[in-house]
């Protein structure tokens, strides 16, 4: 299968390689700089695993449209990322989004309606130019957006698990997403404007109270617009931070490195999808206006 990673960086990457490694023709888009060192050393994955493989690297998508599309940027880059690739993407080409936060799927159906959406609890990051580390083997949930299962997802899964991605199917990924967007929306901000690990949350009575609450008001958004759980937030929640005791969330990370955040893709969407339906939610708003203050200065 072609596959092209848009976004090739710490996820990405990680998704790049495995799949590379069993054979599939996978090229990954990404920055200058880990492109060039992929193209003179390899890329080389450390951590739970440890191998290098040697698939093309390029800046730029290329016009030959690929079987699927990885989208695996950041989500305030996906609208860019996508107008950037609106050439490379054929009408039997699928846009999977392995990103958190909300709205990523609907940006790529503007471009075509073969879209899937995907959550991960794997875990990745750049430890330098052309080196990623797997800090953690988690699974992966596909499916066709907001629902429904084609016969390419079903292919999909297949290569993915051959890879040593362990993934599985739903019926109703945009449930899955939103879960895993509520969750996000109350670890997240907390442990960024605490900058604590996420088991601080877990084990100070105030933190998870206030997490619980911002939860909830995530859940009367979601199921006012008609949203199906297959996991419920507030069991995902607990399952979460139990799961990633030690982990300074992505947000803190962002932040600490100088980064745009994802809280507008986060908290962010949930505010303006419940103002959309009259509902207000005011502890995602005062969390998001907070980050918003926190994070790097040209956001203002
Ligand atoms: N890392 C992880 O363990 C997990 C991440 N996720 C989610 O996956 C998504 C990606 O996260 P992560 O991999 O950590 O993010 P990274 O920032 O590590 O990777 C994204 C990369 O894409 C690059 N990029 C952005 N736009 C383009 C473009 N148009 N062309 C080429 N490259 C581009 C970015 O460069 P630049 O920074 O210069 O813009 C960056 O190098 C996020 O939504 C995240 O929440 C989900 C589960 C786990
Ligand atoms: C699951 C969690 C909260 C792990 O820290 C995460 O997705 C993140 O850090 O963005």
């Amino acid at each position: 299968m072609k596959i092209y990673i848009l976004g090739a960086g710490s996820i990405g990457s990680l998704f790049g390689a495995l799949l590379s490694r069993v054979g599939e023709d996978v090229i990954l888009i990404g920055r200058e700089e880990h492109v060039k060192e992929i193209n003179r050393n390899g890329l080389k994955i450390v951590g739970i695993e440890e191998f290098t493989v040697y698939p093309e690297a390029l800046t730029r998508m290329p016009s030959e449209p690929p079987d699927l599309i990885i989208l695996s940027t950041k989500s305030h880059s996906t609208e860019y990322a996508l107008e950037c690739a609106r050439e490379s993407i054929g009408k039997n080409t699928w846009i999977l989004s392995i990103q958190n936060g909300l709205g990523n799927e609907e940006e790529a159906l503007r471009y075509t309606k073969n879209v899937l959406g995907g959550i991960t609890t794997n875990g990745a990051m750049i430890e330098r130019w052309g080196v990623v580390k797997w800090v953690g083997r988690g699974i992966t949930i596909i499916g066709d957006y907001p629902r429904g299962i084609s016969p390419f997802t079903a292919e999909l899964i297949e290569i993915f698990n051959k890879a040593g991605l362990k993934t599985e199917l739903s019926e109703n990924i945009e449930g899955w997403k939103w879960s895993k967007a509520i969750v996000n929306s109350a670890i997240n901000p907390i442990g960024a404007i605490m900058e604590v690990k996420n088991v601080k949350i877990l084990e100070n009575e105030y933190l998870l109270k206030l997490a619980k609450e911002v939860v909830k008001e995530g859940c009367q958004v979601a199921t006012q617009l008609g949203v199906k759980f297959e996991k419920h937030p507030m069991e995902l929640l607990i399952e979460t931070l139990e799961q990633t005791r030690e982990n300074y969330n992505s947000m803190l990370q962002d932040i600490r490195r100088k980064k745009k955040t994802e809280i507008d893709f986060i908290n962010g969407k949930i505010i303006e999808y419940g103002r959309k339906i009259g509902l207000e939610v005011p502890l995602n708003f005062a969390l998001w206006s907070m980050v918003k203050a926190k994070e790097i200065p040209q956001t203002k």
